[in-house]
């Protein structure tokens, strides 16, 4: 049996919250050193199956037998009545992408999915090692497990669309070729918005994709104009064929990295927002208050840009002291004054939308948080990642501040996580690496 491994990165979308959706905003989004992993081992067979277990969350598996309707699509059907409709659309759509080039070919596909810490609470697990890898392992299944919001669901839809695109192409899946990221990242987009129900923007697979990316979105009408095979009997991999591979998907997905000796700290405050309850209340808010809502809009998309480009010039930078300034909170370069006042002005607009809209977007408690950070020494600046409300906070700190080793007691409520930034998106990894955790 031919045996690979793939991993994919979280994600954390430091400005360009709810602005994202819209394709004429540019957002900055970070992939972070948690990762979702793949394993994945197959034979031919008479009978196409694909099984994939999760053993970090109490042995959870889906099994599935693929079968085709009467429109010749394949259906992936779970034959122990257990759900996970993110491994499910992701079969349908990656079988049914291969259906004409694999001809009547039938596998028998085993995945193993493993996480990384970051992406779940660790409270009541085990963990698990060889002398490679670590991984925690839950006493409950995955739906069951509080996750801390780097986006375990867009990463395991872009690891598990890599391992079975890996299946139909062989050698040619080389996650460094950048046709074979795109199509990994079409085919993982229309799965996760077909789970989803909804279309999002997209910002977190395309960051488990191609990592640290200046991110601009796809039009929506791409995945909605997909044909519904429950409603239409159609042949659905002609029309997915077409926007897999020959469709200009005509988004931005520039790679970025932090500036030189600065790093980004994550701290899980408390889970609890929703961000789809968040996002229909933002958008009632801006309807509602047109045309003062754009402006807005228009000024935290000016701080998105102030943000970007001054870590531009900070990257291009040969200024040797600033680093010194920040460690000593004494402050003067222009381009980093501009870093501060540019998430000021993100922060500022943002608490005028959770005041008239009634949505935590910054509630009070985070903005007295953030603040508190801003005080402290090494801190560039700090933000609500995402969707903001009560789950994150973000801090760009210099390389040698230990602002995670903290006892203030501002930081009482704040779990900080083992994470930095990333620049890569998928990477192939090592199979044997996942093998006797103990
Ligand atoms: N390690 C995993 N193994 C199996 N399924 C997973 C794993 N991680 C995430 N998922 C799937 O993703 C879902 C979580 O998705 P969602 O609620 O959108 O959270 P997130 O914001 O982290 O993406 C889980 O219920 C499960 O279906
Ligand atoms: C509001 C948003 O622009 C950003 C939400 O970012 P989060 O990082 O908070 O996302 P989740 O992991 O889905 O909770 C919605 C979007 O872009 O789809």
């Amino acid at each position: 049996m031919n045996k690979r491994a793939f991993s994919a990165p979280g994600k954390a979308l430091l400005v360009g919250g709810y602005l994202v959706l819209d394709p004429k905003y540019q957002s900055y989004v970070v992939a972070l050193s948690s990762r979702m992993h793949s394993v994945v081992q197959f034979k031919e067979s008479e009978q196409f199956k694909v099984k994939v277990l999760s053993a970090q969350f109490d042995n959870d598996t889906w099994e599935y037998l693929v079968e085709k309707d009467e429109q010749e699509n394949f259906i992936p059907k779970e034959i122990n009545g257990k759900n996970n409709p993110f491994v499910e659309k992701t079969i349908f759509n990656v079988l049914n992408y291969f259906k004409h080039a694999s001809k009547d070919t039938k596998y028998d596909v085993s995945i193993e999915i493993f996480s990384d810490s970051g992406f779940h609470s660790k409270d009541e697990s085990v963990t698990k090692s060889n002398d490679k890898k670590t991984f925690n392992f839950h006493k409950k299944t995955i739906t069951k497990v509080p996750k801390t919001g780097l986006g375990s669901s867009a990463c395991l839809v872009t690891v598990l669309t890599s391992a079975l695109t890996s299946v139909y192409l062989g050698d040619e899946f080389d996650v460094k070729n950048e046709s074979v990221l795109s199509l990994v990242h079409n085919l993982a987009q229309v799965a996760h918005c077909q789970a989803q129900g909804k279309v999002g923007s997209g910002f977190d697979v395309a960051a488990a994709t191609f990592g640290s990316i200046l991110y601009q979105r796809f039009s929506p009408d791409l995945i909605n104009e997909l044909p519904n095979i429950k409603e239409v009997k159609t042949d659905y991999s002609e029309s997915l064929y077409k926007l897999g591979k020959d469709t200009n998907w005509n988004f931005t997905h520039k790679r970025i990295h932090l500036p030189k000796g600065l790093k980004l700290v994550m701290g899980d405050v408390k889970s609890g927002s929703e961000t789809t309850k968040m996002v229909a209340k933002v958008k009632k808010w801006y309807q509602d208050n047109l045309p003062r809502s754009e402006e807005v809009y228009h000024k935290i998309n000016q701080g998105n840009i102030k943000f970007i480009e001054s870590l531009d010039t900070l990257n291009k930078t040969k200024d040797t002291t600033l680093i010194d300034q920040i460690d000593n909170k004494d402050i003067e370069s222009d381009v980093l004054l501009e870093a501060r006042a540019a998430i000021e002005q993100i922060r500022e607009n943002f608490r005028i939308i959770t005041k008239e809209g009634d949505v935590d977007v910054e509630p009070l408690v985070q903005t007295e948080l953030l603040n508190n950070v801003l005080n402290q020494s090494g801190v560039l600046t700090a933000m609500i990642p995402g969707a903001g409300g009560y789950d994150a906070i973000a801090i760009i700190v210099t390389e040698n501040c230990e602002i995670q080793k903290s006892n203030d007691e501002i930081f009482e409520k704040v779990t900080f996580l083992d994470l930095k930034q990333e620049d890569l998106g998928i990477l192939e990894e090592h199979p044997d690496y996942y093998e006797n955790l103990l």
